[in-house]
C-alpha cells in the first residue's frame, strides 16, 4: 500500500485541508497502516480497526486541539495518535522510551485525558465542557465510549451528572457509542440487549423528534421524514439515553462517512448534552479480525497479515493464569459451593474452560468491579463460595467493596488477583503494584503471595478453604516452571519456609522474586525464606531470622511504601527487634511500558539488581555486614 495522502498529514489541520471526497481514501490507507504497524510490534487491533472511520470524521469536524476528544480505554486510539503527528513513532509503540498504546497527555496536546482503565470519558469530557463553560470557552467535548465500557456504573453516574444543569450552565458535551456489539468477550448483560433492540428498531429512533433537526442535511433524514409520516399518531418511546437529558441520535453506521461527518457538524453545532450512536465492526476491513474479534483483540507480538496470529512452534511455558484456569475447574469439581466471578476479563483471566463446562456456576458481570466484589460478599452471605477472579489494576476500583461489603463482615471471598506487579507493554495504567500495600492493611483479609506455579496453585486452594477474605497475587506470564502437583494441599496457614541456610543475611522473598533471591543467595551465601503470606505474617520467622543473621532484605514485586517489607519492619518494631533492613521492591514512581523483564531489571529486581542493592548497601563481602550493622 502507498501512503499517498497519510505522506501528507502530519497534524489534523492537514487532514481538514483535504476535500471531504477524499476522506475515505485517508481511512483506507489509515487502516492498512495501523494493521501493518501493529503487526510489526503487536498491540490492540480490532477496536483500532473499528474507529478508523470515526477517527478520520471526528479530526476533520472538530477543531482539534482546541475541541476536547475523550477516548475511553484508549485501546483505539491508534489511529488518532497517526493523524495526530505520531505516524513515525509507532514502530516504538509500547516499548521503553516510546509511545504509549493508550493516550497520555505528555505525549501530546492531542491526547486530552490519559486512560487506560475504562469508563472514565464521559466523566472527563463533562468536567472539560463545564469547565469550558465557567472559562467563558467555546469548545466542545467529545466523549467516545464503547458498548462494553457502557456497562459500567461508572459511565451512568456520569450520564446522571451531564445530563442536567448546575447552577444554570450546562456542558455542551457529546457522547459518541461505539456499539460494534464486543466487549473483549461477546458482550453480556441487559444493556446489550437493550442496544440491541435500539439496532433493531434504528429508523424507529431515527425518526424521533429530536433527533430530526441533527439530521438535517444527512442521507437518514428524507427517510426519518417519510417513516415519521407513516407513523403518525404512534407513541414513539424515549431512550434511556433521552431520559438521563441528552439528546439522542442513532444508530447509525460509524463506517460510513457519508453519514458520518455531516452528523457530527450538525452535533456539533448543537448546545447542551448530545448522545450519538454509532454501529461499528471491531476489526473491521481486516476479514480475520471481523470473524474472530475476540482472539484479534490484541496481539501479543509481530504476526504475518496474511497468515494472522499462529499458534508458537514451541509451546510457551504455562502461565499463571492457565494455573488458575486449572485449579478453578478443579476445585469446582470438587466443591459444587464455588462460583466464578469475572468483570468482563474471561479470556486474560483464563476462565474460558470454566465458562464451558459450568456456565451455571460462571459470572461474567461486565466491566463492573465493583459490582463484582458485592455481588461475591452476597453469594458468600448464603453459603456459596465465590472465586473473584480479578486483574490487580482493576481491582483498584473496587476498594470500598473489598473493606465493606467483604472485609466488615469478614466473608469468605477468594480473590484471584492476576497481573500482579509489572505488566510490561500495558504500563503504568495496567501495572499491579499496589495490591500488597492496599489488601494488607484490611482487617480480616489474608494475602498470600505463591513463588511459582505449584505454590500458586495450593495457595489458591489453601484460600479457598480459609473461613474468611483471601488475596491470592500472582503476575502476568510464566513463572519458575515448577509444575502444578495434582493433589491439592492446604499450606500452614500463615508460615513461611526456609529454602536456603546461609549466613549473616537473610532474604525474606514475597512472591515470585524468590527465585531471583536464591541466585543471588548462592553467590553472597545468604540465606532465604520464602515467606508465602503478607497477612498473616509469619512474625516468629521474622524473629528468628533477625536472630540469627546481621541483616535482612525483603524482596517483591509490588510497591515498597506499604508493601511486603514494611509488613516486616512493623513486625520488627512491634517485637522490639533492631536490625538493618533493606526493603527492596518497586519504586515509588509510575514504571511506563516495555518489555517486562528489562523493566524488572531497570527496577533492580532481576537477580543482579537484587545482588547490587544488597552490596552497595552492606558491603561487598559478607563481613562487612556486621560493620553496617555496628555502625545501625
Ligand atoms: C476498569 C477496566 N476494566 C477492564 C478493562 C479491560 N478492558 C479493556 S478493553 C475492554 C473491553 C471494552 O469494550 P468496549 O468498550 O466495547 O470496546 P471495544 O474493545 O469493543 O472496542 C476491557 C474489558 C479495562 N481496561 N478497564
Ligand atoms: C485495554 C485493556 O485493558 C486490555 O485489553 C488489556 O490490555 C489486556 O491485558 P492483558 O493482555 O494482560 O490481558
Ligand atoms: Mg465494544
Amino acid at each position: 500500500m502507498d501512503y499517498t495522502l497519510l505522506n501528507g498529514i502530519s497534524s489534523p489541520a492537514d487532514l481538514r485541508r483535504l476535500p471531504r471526497t477524499e476522506l475515505q481514501r485517508v481511512a483506507d490507507e489509515l487502516r492498512a497502516y495501523v494493521l501493518e504497524s501493529v503487526s510489526k510490534t503487536g498491540g490492540h487491533l480490532g477496536s483500532n480497526l473499528g474507529t478508523v472511520e470515526l477517527t478520520v470524521a471526528l479530526h476533520y469536524v472538530f477543531n482539534t486541539p482546541e475541541d476536547r476528544l475523550v477516548w475511553d480505554v484508549g485501546h483505539q486510539t491508534y489511529p488518532h495518535k497517526v493523524l495526530t503527528g505520531r505516524r513515525d513513532r509507532m514502530p516504538t509503540l509500547r516499548q521503553i522510551g516510546g509511545i504509549s498504546g493508550f493516550p497520555r497527555r505528555d505525549e501530546s496536546e492531542y491526547d486530552t485525558f490519559g486512560t487506560g482503565h475504562s469508563s472514565t470519558s464521559i466523566s472527563a469530557a463533562h468536567g472539560m465542557a463545564m469547565a469550558a463553560k465557567l472559562k467563558g470557552e467555546n469548545r466542545k467535548a467529545v466523549a467516545i465510549i464503547g458498548d462494553g465500557s457502557m456497562t459500567a456504573g461508572m459511565a451512568f453516574e456520569a450520564l446522571n451528572n451531564a445530563g442536567v444543569a448546575h447552577g444554570g450552565l450546562l456542558g455542551d458535551v457529546l457522547v459518541i457509542l461505539n456499539d460494534n456489539d464486543m466487549s473483549i468477550s461477546p458482550p453480556v448483560g441487559a444493556l446489550n440487549k437493550y442496544l440491541a433492540r435500539l439496532m433493531s428498531g434504528s429508523f424507529y429512533t431515527a425518526a424521533r423528534e429530536g433527533a430530526k433537526s441533527v439530521l438535517k442535511n444527512t442521507p437518514l433524514y428524507e427517510f426519518a421524514r417519510k417513516f415519521e409520516e407513516h407513523t403518525k399518531g404512534m407513541v414513539v418511546p424515549g431512550t434511556i439515553f433521552e431520559e438521563f437529558g441528552f439528546n439522542y441520535v442513532g444508530p447509525i453506521d460509524g463506517h460510513d462517512l457519508d453519514t458520518l461527518v455531516p452528523m457530527l457538524e450538525n452535533l456539533r453545532d448543537k448546545k447542551g448534552p448530545q448522545f450519538l450512536h454509532i454501529v461499528t465492526k471491531k476489526g473491521a476491513g481486516y476479514k480475520l479480525a471481523e470473524a474472530d474479534p475476540v482472539k484479534y483483540h490484541a496481539a501479543s507480538g509481530k504476526f504475518d497479515p496474511a497468515v494472522g496470529f499462529v499458534k508458537p512452534a514451541t509451546p510457551p511455558k504455562t502461565t499463571f493464569t492457565q494455573v488458575f484456569g486449572e485449579w478453578l475447574c478443579d476445585m469446582a469439581e470438587q466443591d459444587e459451593r464455588l462460583v466464578g466471578i469475572t468483570p468482563a476479563m474471561r479470556e486474560g483471566s483464563g476462565m474460558v474452560e470454566f465458562h464451558q463446562r459450568f456456565p451455571q456456576r460462571y459470572h461474567d458481570v461486565g466491566i463492573a468491579e465493583q459490582h463484582s466484589v458485592t455481588f461475591a460478599a452476597g453469594l458468600a452471605c448464603e453459603g456459596i463460595k465465590p472465586v473473584v477472579a480479578i486483574y490487580s489494576t482493576f481491582l483498584q476500583r473496587a476498594y470500598d467493596q473489598m473493606v465493606h461489603d467483604v472485609a466488615i463482615q469478614n466473608l469468605p471471598v477468594l480473590f484471584a488477583l492476576d497481573r500482579a506487579g509489572l505488566v510490561g507493554a500495558d504500563g503504568a495504567t495496567h501495572a499491579g503494584n499496589y495490591d500488597i500495600a492496599f489488601t494488607r492493611c484490611i482487617p480480616n483479609m489474608a494475602v498470600l503471595t505463591p513463588a511459582d506455579e505449584n505454590e500458586c496453585r495450593q495457595a489458591l486452594y489453601t484460600g479457598f478453604m480459609h473461613d474468611g477474605p483471601v488475596t491470592v497475587r500472582y503476575p502476568r506470564g510464566a513463572g519458575a516452571g515448577v509444575t502444578p502437583v495434582k493433589a491439592m494441599t492446604a499450606q500452614p496457614w500463615g508460615k513461611g519456609e526456609v529454602r536456603r541456610k546461609g549466613q549473616r543475611i537473610a532474604i525474606l522473598a514475597f512472591g515470585t522474586l524468590l527465585y531471583p533471591s536464591l541466585e543471588v543467595a548462592e553467590r553472597l551465601d545468604a540465606t532465604v525464606a520464602n515467606m508465602r503470606f503478607v497477612k498473616p505474617l509469619d512474625a516468629d520467622l521474622v524473629a528468628e531470622l533477625a536472630r540469627t543473621h546481621d541483616a535482612l532484605v525483603t524482596v517483591e514485586d509490588g510497591c515498597v511504601m506499604g508493601g511486603a517489607g514494611s509488613a516486616v519492619t512493623e513486625a520488627l518494631s512491634a517485637a522490639g527487634i533492631s536490625i538493618p533492613v533493606l526493603q527492596l521492591g518497586l519504586p515509588d514512581e509510575f514504571v511506563e511500558h516495555g518489555d517486562p523483564a528489562k523493566l524488572m531489571s531497570l527496577c533492580g529486581l532481576d537477580a543482579a539488581g537484587i545482588e547490587a542493592s544488597i552490596v552497595k548497601r552492606f558491603g561487598v563481602k559478607p563481613s562487612v555486614v556486621r560493620a553496617a550493622n555496628e555502625r545501625g
